[in-house]
């Protein structure tokens, strides 16, 4: 029953939250100047704006229990880290309420919280201190930090030398090996190396029922890998928040579509005239939308090029890139024996699969030419082309396999 009551605990809890800075400093200085007066007679100020200043963050609410994660995301400037730093005291609220229950563990800034003529051993006495453990405490536990952070030859070494990723590791090690009830974590796993991310996964899957976890970052595979709940952030407001984690990064990755093409190499010897989505849902769209295609459907390309110098039949390779820029799918390559012909100075040519898996969203498409037989570059188009997979689901996965299920 006890242990039921702990699990169910709100270790957060936001109300209504939020802050606003000036654009200026000078009026900035001034304004903090006339609050530092008005405070002492009852701020009524408070959540109004005055003339250059802006809400940072406004009006923020969730409650997070042991167990749960929160993640929150948004494009550069949103209020992310404005809302962590409230989160761990570095800043007030200029509104609204903030409740931490427990010990706190956080990965702001890079290096933040850390001495940097201290040595990391003396770092992490200090740290160790400042979260409440005595000097005992902080002995038991600092071999296994070190060795979590895997630092051990320059732990003895001033934080100040340590590179990017070694400050990351030293302060993911005290945070987590701490066991805190709440970790703050802020965008710093990306500069780690992919062996300490992964690492830093396992642990936060091993702290996880026992922690509030406030996770921050522009990652959207961290965020769907970690987070049980989200808040999509813009201009300091929560446009989307809920449970429904694929459809806030969904809505994350729409407000970043790029339709430009960019001709990155050509040899000269052959020229993109067209290209064309051949069964796209083209005629139901308006035209500044994406090219349309349902989940499921052939997924026909038609390209177009003229060769002024050339009669060899270049080796294409056609590429679909997913919203994060990664390559998640490829279309075989020609061949001698594929049968496309020049027709006088033309090359048009079809590719065709028969059955689309990529699942919901914007892909887009780049194309290469090279030499049959030597291989050397001949032409190089990125986003030569993008489209939009329509599915009804939220799935966030690269690929939804089409499945049939059976007694057996
Ligand atoms: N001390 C400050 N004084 C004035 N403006 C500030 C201050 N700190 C942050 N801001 C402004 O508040 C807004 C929110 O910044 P914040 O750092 O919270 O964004 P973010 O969502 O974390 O962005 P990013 O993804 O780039 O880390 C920005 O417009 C920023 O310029």
């Amino acid at each position: 029953m006890a242990e039921e009551k702990q699990k169910n605990e709100v270790l957060v809890e936001v109300e209504g939250v939020s802050k606003k800075f000036c654009k200026d400093l000078k009026t900035s200085l001034w304004y903090g100047v006339k609050d530092l007066w008005s405070n002492v007679g009852g701020n009524k100020q408070e959540r109004q704006l005055r003339p250059k200043e802006f809400w940072a963050v406004k009006d923020i609410s969730f409650q997070l229990r042991r167990g749960e994660c929160i993640g929150l995301i948004g494009h550069n400037g949103a209020g992310k880290s404005t809302l962590l730093k409230m989160l761990n005291g570095l800043i007030n609220p200029d509104a609204g309420k903030i409740t931490m229950r427990g010990r706190v563990g956080a990965l702001i800034e890079l290096g933040a919280g850390f001495n940097p003529i201290l040595t990391g051993r003396e770092n992490i006495y200090n740290n160790g201190a400042i979260l409440g453990f005595t000097r005992k405490e902080i002995e038991e536990k600092i071999e296994a930090i070190i060795a979590f952070a895997e630092i051990e030859e320059f732990i003895d070494m001033p934080v100040q030398h340590y590179s990017s990723g070694m400050k990351v590791r030293l302060g993911f090690g005290v945070a987590a090996q701490m066991e805190p009830d709440i970790l703050i974590i802020d965008e710093v796993l990306a500069v780690g190396d992919l062996g300490f991310i992964l690492k830093c996964f396992k642990t936060i899957d091993d702290i996880l029922p026992k922690t509030a976890v406030v996770f921050v970052s522009h990652s959207m595979p961290m965020v769907s890998r970690v987070c049980s709940q989200i808040i999509l952030m813009e201009r300091g407001r929560a446009q989307f928040q809920g449970t429904e984690v694929s459809k806030a990064i969904d809505l994350y990755y729409n407000r970043f579509t790029n339709n430009e093409s960019n001709e990155v190499f050509n040899d000269g010897s052959l020229e993109l005239e067209h290209v064309e989505l051949i069964n796209a849902n083209s005629d139901k769209v308006a035209p500044d939308t994406l090219l349309q295609l349902k989940w499921g459907d052939p997924l026909a390309l038609k390209f177009s090029f003229k060769l002024p110098a050339s009669k060899a039949i270049p080796k294409f390779s056609v590429i679909i890139f997913d919203k994060e820029q990664r390559p998640v799918a490829v279309f075989e390559k020609n061949t001698l024996n594929s049968p496309i012909r020049i027709t006088g100075d033309r090359l048009v040519f079809k590719l065709h699969h028969p059955n689309l898996q990529l699942s919901k969203g914007v892909y887009s498409i780049n194309i290469s030419a090279s030499d049959m037989h030597s291989g050397s570059p001949k032409l190089r188009i990125n986003n030569v082309l993008s489209f939009q997979v329509l599915h009804e689901e939220e799935i966030w996965q690269p690929f939804l396999l089409k499945t049939t299920y059976e007694s057996v």
